[in-house]
């Protein structure tokens, strides 16, 4: 994995850091865009005195089924530390399923042998059409196919999303599905959901931010234990009444029949986890597979037949058991700079911490070359992002100036979190003060880049901010009789900004300008050019050329 020493590009005397804005696009509106509204000299500054472009962050830019799909965190950063667009987990799955693959497989076969040996077979992931972690259709043909191969008993537990689709969507999902499970039903068929909760309350935790989370879900899923009702309908409305929280934050319930839970989870039973993304399923996969367990106490253990819809890590073999081979992301610019000697700094905080590491290196945990890498995760608050939406973009910030005033490391990164988990919360308010937060983060950091004769791509993995409220079809913002908007708590369509900031009066460089299409697996090319070498072939282009 050598890379040629490049006779277009010397490399930079200082560092090279990449500033990624998590979920921060560029919007062609300003209605709605927490971004434009913000009040943000340093970025203003940055963007209009440097070069800059826009690259596409969502849809086949990023290995997503279509254009209509919007890009996310690990798609976005699969690209950029990739160098090239693998086709994601989204379409390796709808392709498994469309082509038969997915029921050949080891997994599913093994899966629907434990439920016909008298086990029940329960299906647990986000509900949605989202793809985003998930997609409603794939465990709509997993449940047809079940009842087709002769299981007699299904379980369904739904994470409810309002954060990858309408933030009070919940019920548009539920109800129509409620009808198609009674037309599914039969004799031999016995279907039916069995629990369930907001998304962001039970289950989906990610990065060891709030495993208390997936011990709610735990108790919920498994045990059957919290609080009953006759639906999940009935669930959601009671819950919105009561708390008026939105559907990512509903608390978990238990569906239930004369106070007898309809779906505990017991001693050979088959579980599916169906996200097809990692962050949010490993929590849980590893709850279900680890034999010692120590993040919280499990009680006894039911010995499942536990798949995942894919292995979610690479390194630790996470789950074992997965209906659908990964995207096989190799040669990451990650281990290209590890096999040369560069040493690499990266740096989060918990919320993002994987985004910028495990993402980054093509959905592994591990460091390619533990001498010449550091990676640093400064802890997340665990409250709601709306109420400290500045979150830990100061204290990332010190550790990264710490870092390059080191002299240590000749490539950095960095993922500030702000546009987007502020952006999910939906409060317009919040992700104003969110990009404030950034812009004064910004502004210490760059002067320190450039005192060390760095280069400073500034960039995004997606929007988010951009965009606060609804959109009609056309693309307006939608608003009701009385002229009020709707949050949106979702990521957008929107590309990023690439900003190209160097100290040098006259670089020897400039970015192109005949890429048709530019996105975010362009970055790479361009990060190993500044770093004086030649993109591995196969990499897509660089972003700039000589002078
Ligand atoms: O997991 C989440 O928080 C959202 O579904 C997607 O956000 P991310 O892709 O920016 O992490
Ligand atoms: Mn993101
Ligand atoms: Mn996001």
């Amino acid at each position: 994995m050598k890379l040629a020493k490049s006779s277009r590009f010397s490399p930079t005397s200082g560092p090279v850091v990449t500033i990624v804005l998590d979920g921060v696009g560029i919007s062609p509106r300003e209605d709605g865009d927490a971004v434009k509204a913000a009040r943000t000299p340093m970025l203003d500054k940055l963007m209009a005195n440097f070069p800059m472009t826009k690259l596409l962050a969502h849809g086949k830019a990023v290995g997503m089924p279509s254009d209509e799909d919007m890009g996310n965190s690990e798609v976005g950063h699969n690209a950029i530390g990739a160098g090239r667009v693998f086709a994601q987990g989204a379409k390796l799955v709808a392709e498994s399923i469309a082509s038969g693959h997915l029921w050949q497989g080891h997994a599913w076969q093994e899966v629907v042998a434990a439920a016909k040996q008298g086990g029940t077979l329960h299906f647990l992931g986000l509900f949605s059409d989202g793809n985003v972690h998930s997609h409603i259709d794939h465990l709509k043909a997993m449940i047809e196919r079940a009842k087709q191969e002769g299981v007699g008993k299904v379980r369904l537990h739904i994470l409810l999303d309002g954060r990858d689709v309408g933030e009070t969507s919940a019920l548009d999902y539920v109800d129509p599905f409620e009808a198609y499970l009674d037309g599914l039903r039969s004799a031999d068929f016995d279907v039916a959901v069995a629990s369930g909760g907001g998304r962001m309350k039970i289950t989906m935790d990610r990065y060891e931010a709030d495993w208390s989370m997936v011990q709610r879900g735990w108790d919920i899923h498994v045990k059957g234990e919290g609080r009953q009702f006759a639906s999940a309908h009935e669930a959601i409305e009671t819950y919105r009444n009561e708390l008026g929280v939105i559907d990512q934050d509903l608390p978990g319930f238990v569906i239930a029949k004369d106070g007898q839970p309809l779906g505990k989870i017991v001693d050979g039973d088959a579980v599916v986890f169906y996200n097809f993304r990692g962050d949010r399923a490993i929590e849980i996969s590893r709850a279900f597979t680890e034999e010692t367990f120590c993040p919280f106490h499990r009680g006894a253990l039911p010995k499942v037949t536990y798949a995942g819809m894919m292995q979610y890590d690479g390194d630790t073999k996470l789950p074992p058991r997965f209906l659908v081979e990964p995207p096989a992301i190799d040669r990451t610019m990650g281990e290209y700079l590890a096999k040369n000697g560069v040493s690499q700094y990266a740096i989060s905080e918990t919320q993002k911490y994987g985004h910028v590491t495990y993402f980054w290196n093509g959905n592994r945990s591990g460091k390619f070359d533990d001498a010449l890498e550091t990676y640093v995760e400064i802890p997340s608050d665990v409250v709601p992002f709306e109420q400290r939406p500045w979150m830990k973009c100061a204290e990332i910030t010190d550790a990264l100036i710490a870092a390059i005033r080191s002299g240590q490391y000749k490539y950095l990164r960095v993922n500030y979190a702000n546009g987007d988990m502020v952006g999910h919360t939906g409060n317009f308010e919040a992700a104003v003060t969110a990009m404030q937060g950034l812009d004064l983060q910004l502004a210490r950091l760059i002067p320190v880049i450039l005192e060390a004769g760095g280069v400073a791509l500034i960039t995004a993995d997606h929007g988010n901010a951009d965009e606060m409220y609804e959109l009609d079809k056309k693309g307006n913002v939608t608003r009701d009789a009385e002229g009020r908007t709707k949050a949106k708590t979702s990521h957008t369509l929107n590309p990023v900004p690439f900003v190209l900031v160097s100290g040098e009066a006259d670089p020897a460089y400039k970015l192109r300008d005949d890429l048709a299409a530019p996105g975010l697996s362009n970055i790479a090319a361009t990060v190993l050019n500044l770093l004086g070498y030649e993109a591995p072939q196969d990499y897509d282009p660089s972003l700039i050329v000589p002078a």
